[in-house]
């Protein structure tokens, strides 16, 4: 899956991922109006608007870019129902031919890390039956239990061909309170990033590994660091526009050949038609005002990227 996510990246010129990160005060009020017409404001009115609203997003963008990170946060708020419009976006930009990540940032001791890793990127055998659970290319994983809590998301990585994101330094304020911390004479997450650098060797894709981080956009200096400690890793870049990550704050995330980064926005995007920028298109064609959002998004990474050669 690393090999494709890198062709796409390539053939969209677009190192970015869309993240559908729905909230209901995202959802435009004509959205919301027809879900609870047909289902009443319930838990499966609220997942109804979540799914049409991610729909509209992803025709009218899906032909711009490489990928998707749904954020299942969003989705399990709204319990049964939210978990199934997970499932059906999933699908849907699946049959769009997106790669899609899977925002779950899971991890655990190695027996429940392992079923983690079955839900969303293997199958479940049931009696003589195989099934497919969620189906995602790629999961976040949060690495705090160690290699064993890890591995078995590697297991089912190479079996499956999926990927993993693992989380080196993240993009919040208070990110720096444990990652920040100097150990042996170096900062934590210089530590996790060269265990992703060993997870990720023996997991190598044609070009880059399919062990991958996350390191945020809001701290370039670190990602600039953690670039040369994971030469084959793909970075996944959260904190861009919402967070205050800017083009010109990610050319270090990059290697030499343009690749090796992957930025993720989601509320800059799927509510761009909220922002001054975009309210010339107005609630009714949100989808237009989040199509704006990423080409725009996409002449500033390469802006930035095309000044720095
Ligand atoms: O793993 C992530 O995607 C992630 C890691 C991180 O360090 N910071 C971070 O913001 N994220 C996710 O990236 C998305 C950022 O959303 P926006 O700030 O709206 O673009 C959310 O889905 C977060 O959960």
């Amino acid at each position: 899956m690393i090999n494709k996510l890198v062709e796409k990246i390539k053939k969209t010129g677009a190192p970015i991922v869309v993240g559908l990160d729905p909230m209901l005060n995202y959802i435009p009020q004509h959205v919301l109006d027809k879900a609870y017409a047909e289902y009443g404001e319930t838990l499966e009115g609220a997942a109804e608007a979540v799914w049409q609203f991610n729909k509209e997003i992803v025709d009218k963008t899906y032909d711009l870019i490489p990928a998707v990170k749904p954020q299942i946060a969003m989705y399990e708020q709204f319990g049964i129902p939210g978990l199934m419009a997970f499932k059906k976006t999933v699908d849907y930009c699946k049959s769009k031919d997106l790669v899609i990540i899977g925002d779950v940032k899971r991890g655990d001791i190695g027996s429940t890390s392992a079923a983690y890793a079955t839900a969303h990127l293997g199958k479940i055998k049931v009696g003589s039956k195989e099934y497919t659970p969620f189906g995602e290319d790629f999961a976040t994983v949060n690495p705090y239990l160690g290699s064993d809590g890890v591995n078995p998301f590697v297991d089912v990585c190479k079996e499956e061909k999926k990927g993993l994101f693992i989380l080196v330094k993240t993009s919040n304020p208070s990110s720096g309170e444990f990652q920040d911390r100097i150990i042996d004479g170096r900062p934590l997450y210089e530590w996790v990033g060269e265990k992703v650098a060993e997870w990720g060797a023996d997991c190598m894709g044609d070009e880059y590994s399919y062990i991958g981080a996350v390191v945020g956009a809001t701290y370039p200096e670190m990602g600039k660091v953690l670039r040369e400690i994971m030469p084959k890793s793909y970075i996944l870049v959260p904190g861009y526009g919402a967070q205050g990550g800017q083009g010109k704050d990610l050319v270090h995330f990059f290697n030499k050949d343009g690749l090796g980064a992957i930025v993720n926005s989601s509320r800059g995007i799927i509510a761009a038609y909220k922002q001054e920028a975009y309210a010339k298109f107005g609630p009714e064609n949100f989808g237009d005002a989040s199509r704006a959002a990423v080409e725009a998004m996409v002449a500033d990474i390469s802006g930035a990227l095309a000044a720095a050669k």
